[in-house]
């Protein structure tokens, strides 16, 4: 090789030096300076670690006087090359080598190659495997939903996939108790955050729930949020701390004595708040409570809005309504008009049951074409007059394999001293609550029998759930003091860590508590159905706390039946409640989501009863018992079956688990991390069946391996052990460790140059290929979602000597099985004299690569066009009859098509990883 003064060479031995000038020849030296590290080396002339700079049409080269270029013309001038090309504003300048930036940056695998930074063989095929996952993840149907370590319940990832998919959610999760709205709500949320649709998100939930909601996102969805209380935000040192983080929680509370923090949540921009136990939000016309208001108010700011309640008529009707409209303002605008729709919820029931019986009835809906298949049809009955958007409500019923609940009744004798202190119904159905001290712990018979009951159940764990804070510390501190019983208690004059500490003591199965005595609070949200025993010391007089109460033990997860104990006063006011809701409302063995109304409907018969039993009791247990009987029924056949039909479509459930589990292919995920981890230097170690353990190694390729604990990280590619083993990160191709990875290679050279020798029968040793992996380059907003129609596209080209593409004659693996290795000087020699012939074949692959480009981009605005086009005409056909259909979301349509239009019109195509090959 001829070296001349002011010629560009660089360092394949050492990147880091930047670009080379020649300063100084000699016989057999050459001395090349590197401004960018101000070092001046000199080489022996053979075997000098040295290549020249040339830059090719197309590149982008910058000057030392800051002026960048892309060139358009290469040509030589006394040894010297001279680039011509336009700068930013079109000019055309011509610049010498000489004049080239020191700090150049050699990363296209074109500049890599003939500059002799090669990569290793595996790394190129890491990069290439790199590329086909990331593509096969975009294109996937289930992306978003894989990630999480839950069971994949039907209903689940149902309503995760519906809501999860839409552009600014807007929905009531009101599952029944214990079915799993948190995990639901977390599926849409980590689906939203992964697309990109949402990235800034709050969720408020009340102070006892705080801990449960934070360990279970991290847990099951690797979702990071920030917990913020008082202390917390008076620490952070910024205006406003609502804007420091992405993901926060709080309690509800926080905002109540706090204008300050009430301000700067409602200034903080945020694309979904999700609201859990929503039944709080109590509404009426002249006096919406505080909590209603901040919700309203962060409502109408947030694009998206998530409610959670298993008990949406907790609080009544009106507040149930009212809650709706927060959701869907133009909806439900009158709880008139609502309520009379709900009149019409058994018609369309019917209406489906007799289409899916195979006869369209005569009166369909306008609108709808009587030609159209079954399924559609119900399908838009559903959609265009249920509440079908908006709420989604599954029942155990309709889920299947709950345990059954059992109820024990134990009647005790009720106490004289009793009778002088019950005077109004308050302490008619608490007894002990008018006295200041803990004498009737002496003299209640309930108490001696819970202590008895407690240590007949040993070792079982068992929940007490009563009324009052009062009344549970002072049981809980006779049976831990007086009767030796491991117990704890959790009621609101706990601060929120010994609240946590409480539950935790219970829940630990060697050392822990037998029994948690709750209060009310307790009975809310909280997951404790590793226990099977609850103890009512007490009845609620609001159904829908009753289902709260059951609810804690009674939800998935329960393995065995749930054992209700209500130990009563005979003839107190307790029984008589008791019996009202065993025989009036059978709220012991099914859960009832009209309990409240009914309550109401005979609230003041059960008042009078409850004050004063007399000869009409019989009556109004028979009474509420036969109206229980029909408003179930009305129920079942019109509005729960409607919003059953639209909660989870069982098919469509199957068929997306069907799918996760597809992608989930366990030995193609572990063959591909084990692949990553030799590129990274991460050890890897078997540990068992699909698990691996993960270590840093002294040889890491960086200094960092995402989601690698420095003592070293378990991994399970396997579902049910994930489940299991709670200290394994249970890995798929959603978890950021996967995703921080893959974009590791995605976004540095790893693996994008590389070089190699085959043994080809029939070929002339000599030949040269390349094979070159495109990729489309398309830059767009990420809530666009444009890779769902455009993914990354992997285009891969093995060009022969006269441009022939060979792809499909040697595909990737096999041309990889017979790859060897080609030591390094062997190939500087051969890219030395290769250079012209890479150049030149380049562009005919590049030129066959962007024929191809020119289908894919057609296809893909084709694909889009027809996808968010269907999404867009059933919206329009939805809003004329169903106006839960917001304007917003059909201009959103609109504006998104054409978007993703002009950018994927936009998108270039990129060379990703360049390997030369040459037969031997
Ligand atoms: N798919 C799942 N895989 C594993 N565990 C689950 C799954 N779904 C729910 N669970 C568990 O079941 C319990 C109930 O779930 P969750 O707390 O989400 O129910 P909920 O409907 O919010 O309850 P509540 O009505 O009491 O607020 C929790 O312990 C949760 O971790």
């Amino acid at each position: 090789m001829e070296y001349q003064i002011g010629q560009r060479w660089v360092s394949h031995a050492d990147a880091q030096l930047g670009l080379g000038v020649v300063v100084e020849i000699e016989p057999r030296r050459v001395t090349v300076n590197f401004p960018a590290v101000g070092e001046e080396r000199t080489y022996a002339i053979d075997g000098a670690p040295l290549t020249r700079l040339r830059f090719q049409e197309g590149d982008h080269i910058s000057t030392v006087n800051g002026v960048e270029l892309v060139v358009g013309r290469v040509e030589e001038h006394q040894g010297l090359l001279l680039y011509t090309g336009l700068d930013h504003h079109d000019n055309e300048l011509t610049v010498s080598e000489l004049e080239l930036d020191a700090y150049v940056q050699l990363t296209t695998p074109q500049q890599r190659l003939l500059n002799g930074h090669f990569d290793k063989n595996e790394d190129f095929a890491l990069r290439v495997a790199t590329f086909e996952h990331i593509d096969r993840q975009q294109r996937s149907p289930v992306a978003g939903l894989m990630g999480s370590r839950t069971s994949l319940l039907p209903h689940q990832v149902y309503i995760a996939n519906e809501v999860g998919q839409r552009f600014a959610p807007r929905v009531l999760l009101a599952d029944e108790v214990g079915l799993g709205k948190t995990i639901e709500a977390g599926m849409i949320m980590h689906q939203q955050l992964l697309s990109g649709r949402a990235s800034r998100v709050l969720v408020l939930v009340p102070d006892t729930l705080l801990h449960q909601w934070l360990v279970e996102m991290l847990r099951r969805f690797n979702l990071h949020f920030a917990l913020f209380d008082a202390e917390r935000l008076a620490e952070l040192p910024v205006d406003n701390p609502f804007e420091a983080e992405q993901l926060v929680l709080c309690s509800t509370s926080l905002f109540h004595a706090q204008p300050d923090f009430r301000e700067q949540v409602l200034a903080a921009p945020w694309d979904l708040v999700v609201v859990d136990e929503a039944h709080h939000l109590a509404w009426s016309e002249d006096a919406p409570s505080d909590d209603y208001q901040l919700v309203e108010a962060l409502a109408e700011r947030s694009a998206g809005l998530l409610l959670l309640t298993a008990t949406p008529e907790q609080v009544g009707q009106a507040s149930h309504f009212a809650r709706l409209r927060l959701l869907d303002p133009s909806r439900f605008h009158d709880l008139e008009t609502f309520a009379s729709e709900e009149q019409q919820y058994r018609r369309w029931s019917d209406m489906a049951s007799q289409i899916e019986a195979g006869d369209i009835p005569d009166d369909l809906p306008a609108g709808l074409d009587r030609d159209a298949a079954p399924e559609q049809l119900i399908a838009q009955i559903l959609d265009r007059h249920g509440t079908g958007r908006v709420l989604f409500r599954n029942t155990r019923a309709a889920v299947s394999g709950f345990p059954r609940r059992i109820l024990h009744r134990h009647p005790l004798p009720f106490p004289e001293e009793y009778r002088y202190s019950s005077t109004d119904l308050e302490s008619r159905l608490h007894p002990e609550r008018p006295y200041h001290d803990d004498s009737w712990l002496g003299f209640d018979p309930r108490v001696n029998w819970l202590e008895q009951t407690l240590k007949q159940l040993r070792p079982a764990k068992v929940l007490v759930i009563c009324a009052s804070a009062t009344t549970a510390v002072a049981l809980e501190h006779h049976l831990h003091l007086r009767a030796g019983i491991r117990s704890a208690a959790f009621y609101e004059g706990l601060s929120i860590i010994e609240r946590d500490r409480a539950a935790a003591y219970f829940a630990d199965e060697v050392n822990g508590a037998q029994t948690l005595v709750c209060s009310e609070i307790g009975s809310e949200g909280r997951n404790f159905q590793f226990a099977h025993h609850l103890i009512l010391f007490d009845l609620p007089l609001n159904p829908d706390l009753l289902e709260q109460r059951i609810g804690r033990l009674d939800r998935i997860g329960q393995q065995q039946d749930v054992e209700i104990h209500v130990p009563y006063l005979e003839g107190g006011a307790q029984q008589t409640l008791l019996d009202w809701y065993a025989r009036g409302l059978d709220a012991f063995n099914e859960s009832c989501s009209a309990g409240h109304m009914i309550y109401q409907r005979f609230r003041e018969r059960l008042e009078q009863q409850l004050n004063a039993p007399d000869e009409h009791l019989e009556e109004l247990l028979n009474d509420t018992a036969e109206f229980t009987l029909d408003t179930r029924r009305e129920l079942r056949e019109g509005r729960d079956r409607l919003l059953e039909r639209n909660s989870c479509k069982p098919e469509q459930a199957e068929a997306l688990i069907a799918s996760i589990r597809e992608h989930e292919n366990t030995d193609v995920l572990q063959n591909y991390l084990e692949a990553l981890c030799e590129a990274f230097g991460v050890d890897t170690e078997f540990h068992s069946e699909q698990a691996l353990i993960l270590r840093p190694s002294e040889h890491m390729l960086t200094g960092h391996f995402p989601y690698l604990r420095e003592e070293g990280t378990t991994v399970t590619f396997d579902r049910d052990k994930g489940l299991a083993r709670e200290d394994m990160a249970f890995l798929t191709w959603e978890h950021p460790m996967l995703v921080e990875a893959m974009d590791m290679v995605h976004s540095t050279e790893l693996g994008n140059a590389a070089i190699g020798t085959i043994k080809l029968k029939g070929v002339a040793p000599g030949t040269m290929m390349l094979e070159c992996l495109y990729t489309v380059n398309c830059v767009a907003p990420k809530e666009l979602q444009v890779e769902r129609f455009l993914p990354l596209s992997p285009t891969r080209l093995l060009v022969d000597a006269r441009g022939k593409d060979l792809a499909h004659l040697v595909p990737h693996e096999r041309l990889n099985s017979l790859v060897e290795r080609v030591k390094k000087p062997v190939a500087l020699a051969i890219i030395k004299q290769v250079q012209k012939e890479v150049d030149a074949k380049m562009l005919l692959a590049t030129r066959q690569a962007e024929a191809r480009l020119e289908e894919v981009l057609k296809e893909a605005e084709a694909t889009m066009r027809t996808q968010l086009g269907a999404e867009r005409e059933r919206l329009a056909a939805l809003k004329a009859v169903n106006p839960s259909i917001r304007q917003e979301e059909l201009d959103h349509l609109d504006y998104r098509i054409e978007e993703c239009a002009v950018h994927i019109r936009h998108a270039s195509l990129q060379l990703q990883a360049l390997r030369l090959i040459l037969t031997t």
